[in-house]
């Protein structure tokens, strides 16, 4: 997508509004910035104007991260409160019927789906740090990042079977489908979609969605108690080693050398075959976006929740 129409849509995006914001640490530990996902009340879900403020915090690291004197080699991507993230937020749907129409879909999908190509394209190493649930868009996400640190209590969901949608790879969407593809396989790719499991810690470590698993965390802001939370440290942990030779007397490894392993790394993936591949998933998933598989699913997903009933979604 060209520059002019990314930027039109970001405002669209941002005057589309919704609740919550997309917070972006760039001095969280020395070389290590924080992008967290804050919109507690649903569950970390993201809404427009989120999705706007993530395509502008991945446009601005795309600009500069490649300067060599970039004080940047790594980022950490993670939610709030125990939660990830709980994908789109469902509450615009009942909020204005424009977000159960076709128009919105192909603009939710093109500018999320360039947001997560760009941002595992980013010449830093970055690594999702999942407390409690990443479900629907938000387990999307968290292909996009080079590596995965769950916490003990953590559930990866790829619940798009159930809403009648797909996900889509490359140009529109979120884009988990493709990604879910090179980080796994095929076969592994299309069990987790078609069945929507809940995938366990245990479960990605197994199949190698998870890179590491840290202790269960304690109840809290992910952002502001790094001391005591065990999966945001872990992923410290996990990026330090790639950062320091040795850490206690802090002498660092060559960040522009890092960060050219990571270009090297992510350009051998190029998605020139995808090109195709992309045209049918788009279509697939404009074309089930507002039919009555999705709309029944919305359905019921409010019911439940109007009705209080103690079901989850
Ligand atoms: C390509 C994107 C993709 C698509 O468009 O196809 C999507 O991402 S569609 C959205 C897919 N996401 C979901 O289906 C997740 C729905 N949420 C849940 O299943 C549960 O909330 C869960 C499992 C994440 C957590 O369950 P728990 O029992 O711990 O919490 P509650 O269900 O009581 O939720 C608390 C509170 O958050 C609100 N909430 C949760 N998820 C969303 C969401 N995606 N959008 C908006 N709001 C959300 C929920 O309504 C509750 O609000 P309250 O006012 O307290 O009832």
């Amino acid at each position: 997508m060209n520059q002019n129409n990314l930027k039109l849509l970001q405002k669209k995006f941002k005057l589309y509004g919704g609740l919550g914001s997309v917070d972006f640490n760039p001095n969280f530990q020395k070389s290590i910035a924080l992008v967290s996902l804050n919109n507690v009340e649903s569950k970390n879900a993201l809404s427009p104007k989120m999705m706007a403020e993530l395509s502008e915090i991945v446009d601005s690291l795309e600009n500069t991260s490649h300067d060599k004197n970039y004080p940047l080699t790594a980022l950490i991507l993670t939610g709030n409160k125990k939660t990830f993230c709980s994908g789109f937020d469902l509450r615009m749907t009942s909020s204005d019927n424009k977000f159960k129409g076709k128009e919105f879909a192909n603009e939710m999908t093109h500018l999320m789906n360039d947001t997560l190509r760009k941002f595992s394209k980013l010449s830093l190493i970055s690594i999702a740090a999942i407390d409690g649930w990443a479900i629907g868009g938000g387990a999307e996400l968290i292909t996009a990042c080079d590596f995965r640190c769950l916490s003990k209590n953590a559930k990866i969901k790829f619940v798009h079977s159930e809403m009648g949608v797909t996900t889509d790879y490359l140009t529109i969407g979120w884009g988990g489908s493709g990604r879910l593809i090179s980080i796994l396989n095929q076969k592994e790719a299309l069990k987790i979609l078609v069945s929507g499991k809940t995938l366990t810690a245990n479960d990605c470590l197994q199949n190698g969605l998870a890179d590491v698993v840290s202790e269960e965390s304690s109840y809290g802001s992910l952002t502001d108690t790094v001391s005591i939370n065990p999966v945001i440290k872990k992923s410290l942990d996990f990026l330090n080693d790639f950062i320091f030779v040795d850490k206690e007397n802090s002498i660092m490894r060559s960040s522009s050398s890092i960060k050219s392993f990571k270009k090297i790394i992510s350009s051998f993936s190029e998605e020139k075959p995808f090109i195709k591949f992309n045209e049918i998933e788009r279509d697939a998933f404009v074309s089930l976006w507002g039919e009555n598989d999705q709309l029944m699913a919305l359905e019921r997903k409010i019911k439940i929740k109007n009705a209080g009933e103690n079901k989850k979604y």
